[in-house]
């Protein structure tokens, strides 16, 4: 199964379909009655079986915002009230709180105080669990005044923290954060995900969906379509494509990879060793750097350069090609094959002055994607601004007609035709000289299996970042033993 993300909009129109089965009021009391589920699961896990770890007289805070995500929160609490827990609700403008819920608050006992009310801080400092019903679906960060406060002061309380439908501060659709966010343990998150609770998953903590009946992305006459899709291990694994029986080394995809110069001999080396790694029927190399390349993967045929090569089925060019008369040529011939290309690196900054090229492989209908990191894709796409990273992949991928990965803490990969993928694998110690160069490889060898760009990008990103995992906890080891052996 895919991990699937809404947009807003998407999640409002299942809303409006719903209600008018529903009927009023039906969704907001699913919605408050999963939250409090969750609330109680995770409090009784918190507090254990240790002897005075009973729920009953608990504190719990509801920091209450104007809209409907007050209204979760405060009928939430009022179902707590009903397990005997004590909840104060903190409204942030009493005259425009959420009427039916705080009418059910009050009358199960629950207290009500202003944003403004000086025992907040306490009451904060103090609760064993705050729930974040400040802004939901409506969020437009950064947050205004008192909510701003609530959210710097409830970062500094022990308590649970749970977000009601997604952190208060974060942007649902984009992930942008400014200004302060409500950092949650859980988030509780109802009809589907946001694009924005997997961008910016780090506020987030363990996701809960519920999608309380509504169907999203099942409406009859409309796009099923996700607006962002993620790979879980058990949908990459189904993608990896596995030799057949009658495969042989010409069947089971050719890669070529065209890298290297003089002045760089690591990065073709790397490069070829993530295409190697994905154990396609045979990895052609092409470049400067033959005998490199062949010292350390001597299963690779290598020539000098593409003309000499032979067939491949996609094409690997940039990493350490260097951007001189030499390279821009190469890169050129290779952009002239009809094949999948993957451009990297130096590929990039050479792209970057012949936007042209890319414009013939995308009249002549060829498949091209594009790696960049933040300042090769500002050398490319010099007039989008990454400030909505999502936004600017997106459109990237729409002018060009390529497949645009975009690396980052989560990389994103945007299709001309608008699906778009997020990386929920990986670790900042990817963030590493060499670390790209892998990743084109294993990219190259799974566009040369005959795999869809858009996932063959998507399923790269996710492999390579699962093999930084491993290499950081062996890391962590390594470090640590040598830690120990100079300690004595
Ligand atoms: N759809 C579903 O499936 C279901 C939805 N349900 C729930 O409803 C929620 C959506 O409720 P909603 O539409 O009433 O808006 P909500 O997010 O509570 O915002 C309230 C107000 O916040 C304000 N505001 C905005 N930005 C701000 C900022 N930066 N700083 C400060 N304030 C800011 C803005 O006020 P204004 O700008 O007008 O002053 C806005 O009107 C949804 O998230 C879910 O929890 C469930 O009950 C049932 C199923
Ligand atoms: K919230």
């Amino acid at each position: 199964m895919l991990i699937q993300a809404y947009s807003v909009e998407r999640i409002r129109q299942a809303e409006a379909a719903a209600q008018a089965r529903t009927g009023d009021g039906v969704l907001m009391r699913r919605a408050a009655t999963a939250l409090a589920q969750v609330v109680v699961a995770r409090l009784t896990a918190r507090l254990g079986s240790r002897p005075g770890s009973r729920l009953p007289g608990r504190s719990v805070v509801l920091l209450v915002g104007t809209g409907d995500n007050g209204g979760d929160a405060l009928i939430a609490g009022a179902l707590l009230r009903g397990r005997g827990l004590a909840v104060t609700a903190v409204l942030t403008d009493p005259a425009r709180a959420h009427a039916d819920g705080l009418a059910r608050l009050r009358r199960a006992w629950g207290r009500v105080v202003t944003a403004d009310d000086p025992r907040v801080a306490g009451l904060l400092a103090g609760a064993d669990v705050v729930i974040d019903g400040l802004v939901g679906l409506a969020a437009r960060p950064p947050l205004r005044e008192p909510a701003a406060s609530l959210v710097r002061l409830a970062v500094d309380s022990p308590a649970l923290t749970v977000a009601v439908d997604l952190p208060s501060g974060l942007h649902p659709d984009t992930g942008v954060v400014s200004g302060p966010v409500f950092r949650a343990d859980v988030t509780v998150t109802f009809g589907a995900l946001k694009p924005g609770l997997l961008l910016a998953d780090e506020w987030c903590g363990t996701v809960v969906s519920d999608d309380l009946g509504m169907g999203v992305g099942t409406a009859p006459g409309t796009s099923v379509r996700a607006d962002l899709l993620a790979l879980t291990d058990g949908a990459a694994a189904a993608l990896l494509p596995d030799p057949g029986r009658a495969d042989d080394k010409y069947t089971g995809g050719l890669v070529g990879v065209a890298a290297g110069s003089t002045d760089y001999p690591g990065a073709p080396v790397l490069s070829v060793g993530g295409a190697v790694c994905l154990r396609p029927g045979m990895v052609r190399y092409a470049g400067a750097q033959a005998k490199a390349v062949v010292a350390r993967w001597p299963e690779v045929v290598a020539a000098e350069s593409v003309e000499r090569a032979g067939r491949v089925q996609a094409w690997v060019v940039g990493p350490g090609m260097g951007t001189d008369e030499t390279a821009a040529a190469t890169l050129r011939t290779v952009l002239e094959q009809d094949v999948p290309v993957l451009v990297d690196a130096d590929g990039l900054t050479l792209l970057a002055g012949h936007r042209d090229w890319l414009d013939r492989r995308r009249a002549a209908g060829q498949v091209t994607v594009l790696t960049p990191h933040d300042r090769e894709f500002t050398r490319v796409f010099g007039d989008l601004d990454l400030t909505d990273r999502l936004d600017a992949v997106r459109r990237a991928a729409a002018t060009s007609g390529a497949v645009v990965l975009l690396k980052g803490h989560r990389t994103l990969v945007a299709a001309p035709d608008g699906t778009t993928w997020v990386n929920l694998t990986g670790t900042p110690w990817l963030a590493s000289a060499g670390s790209g160069d892998v990743l084109s490889g294993v990219i190259g060898s799974l566009l040369a299996s005959g795999l869809p760009a858009d996932r063959a990008a998507a399923l790269g990103a996710h492999l390579h970042g699962r093999a930084g995992e491993r290499a950081e906890r062996a890391g962590r080891a390594g470090a640590h033993a040598l830690w120990e052996f100079l300690r004595g």
